[in-house]
C-alpha cells in the first residue's frame, strides 16, 4: 500500500502494551488488573478504543505467562470481535510494543496508523483520542499526546544526594503521554533500528525511537486526567478522576 500522508485508505489501529508487572505500584497483582472505580484498569482503555468509530481494531500485548488475562476476557463480552490478544510481551515496554508490531504485520499496511497506548493510562477519553487523530491525519511524521511542563525543574548533582545542582529551563519541555500515533511501517522501522543499535535501553516511549531517525513527532495537547498510574498513590488519584 502506498497511501500518501492524507490517504483515506489508511486505517487506525490501537496497540496496548500490558505486559508489565507494576513493580512501582507494588500491589499483589499486575496493576493493569487492579479494580478502579468498579472496573479493572485495563478495561478503561479497551472500552475507549472499542467505542471509537475511528479505530479499526485493537491489539493487546500481554506476557506469555499472564495468569489474569483469560479471567479478564471472560468478563468483557462487549470487546468480542474488536480485540486481539497477543501473548508475546517482552522484557521492557518497548520490547512489548515491537513484539506486537511484528506479530500484526500481515494485517496492516505500512501506511496504516498505529496508536500505542499504555494500559496504565485509564483516563484516556474519546475527546482526547479524537483530538490526536484529527491533529495528525495529514502529518508526515506522527506524534503524541503530551502536556507542557508547569513545575520548576531541579537537576540533582552527584553526592550528596537530593541537593539541587541547577534549575532546568522548562520553556520547551513537555511531559509525554500516550497514545503515540505513527505509521505502522515507520514505527516498526524506528524500534527495530533502536534495537539493532543497542539503543532501546535509552528510550522509554515510542516517539523517542522515531526521534532517533531524525524526525520530529508532533506534540498534541493531552490532559492531566490521562496520567499514568505509576506509583501506589496514583491508584487513589485515578479513582478520583474516573468517578468524575
Ligand atoms: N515489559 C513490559 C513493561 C511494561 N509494559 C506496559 O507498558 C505500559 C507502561 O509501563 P509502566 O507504567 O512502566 O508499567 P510497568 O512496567 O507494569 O510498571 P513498573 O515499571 O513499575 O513495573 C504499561 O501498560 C505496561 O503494562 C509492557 O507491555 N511490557
Ligand atoms: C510511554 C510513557 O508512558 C510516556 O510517558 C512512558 O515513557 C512510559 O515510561 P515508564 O518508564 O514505563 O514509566
Amino acid at each position: 500500500m502506498t497511501a500518501s500522508a492524507s490517504s483515506p485508505q489508511a486505517r487506525h489501529f490501537a496497540l496496548i502494551p500490558a505486559a508489565g508487572v507494576g513493580a512501582r505500584v507494588g500491589g499483589a497483582i499486575p496493576k493493569q488488573y487492579l479494580p478502579l472505580a468498579g472496573k479493572p484498569m485495563l478495561q478503561y482503555a479497551l472500552d475507549t478504543f472499542a467505542a471509537s468509530t475511528a479505530i479499526a481494531h485493537t491489539f493487546l500485548v500481554v506476557s506469555a505467562g499472564d495468569g489474569y488475562i483469560d479471567d479478564f476476557l471472560a468478563t468483557q463480552p462487549q470487546l468480542a470481535g474488536k480485540l486481539t490478544v497477543l501473548r508475546n510481551g517482552g522484557a521492557t515496554r518497548q520490547d512489548s510494543v515491537l513484539n506486537g508490531l511484528q506479530a500484526i504485520g500481515a494485517q496492516l499496511g505500512g501506511d496504516d496508523w498505529v496508536l500505542v497506548h499504555d494500559a496504565a493510562r485509564p483516563g484516556l477519553t474519546a475527546q482526547l483520542l479524537d483530538r490526536l487523530i484529527a491533529a495528525l491525519h495529514d502529518d508526515e511524521v506522527g506524534g503524541l499526546l503530551a502536556l507542557p511542563v508547569v513545575d520548576t525543574l531541579k537537576r540533582s548533582g552527584g553526592a550528596p544526594a537530593q541537593r539541587a545542582e541547577a534549575t532546568v529551563p522548562r520553556d520547551a519541555l513537555w511531559a509525554a503521554q500516550t497514545p503515540q500515533m505513527f505509521r505502522y511501517g515507520l514505527l516498526k522501522r524506528a524500534l527495530e533500528q533502536a534495537h539493532a543499535q543497542n539503543r532501546v535501553g535509552d528510550i522509554t516511549d515510542d516517539a523517542s525511537a522515531v526521534e532517533m531517525l531524525g524526525l520530529q513527532p508532533k506534540l498534541v495537547e493531552g490532559s492531566p486526567r490521562n496520567f499514568k498510574v505509576t506509583l501506589a498513590h496514583d491508584v487513589a488519584l485515578a479513582e478520583l478522576f474516573l468517578k468524575t
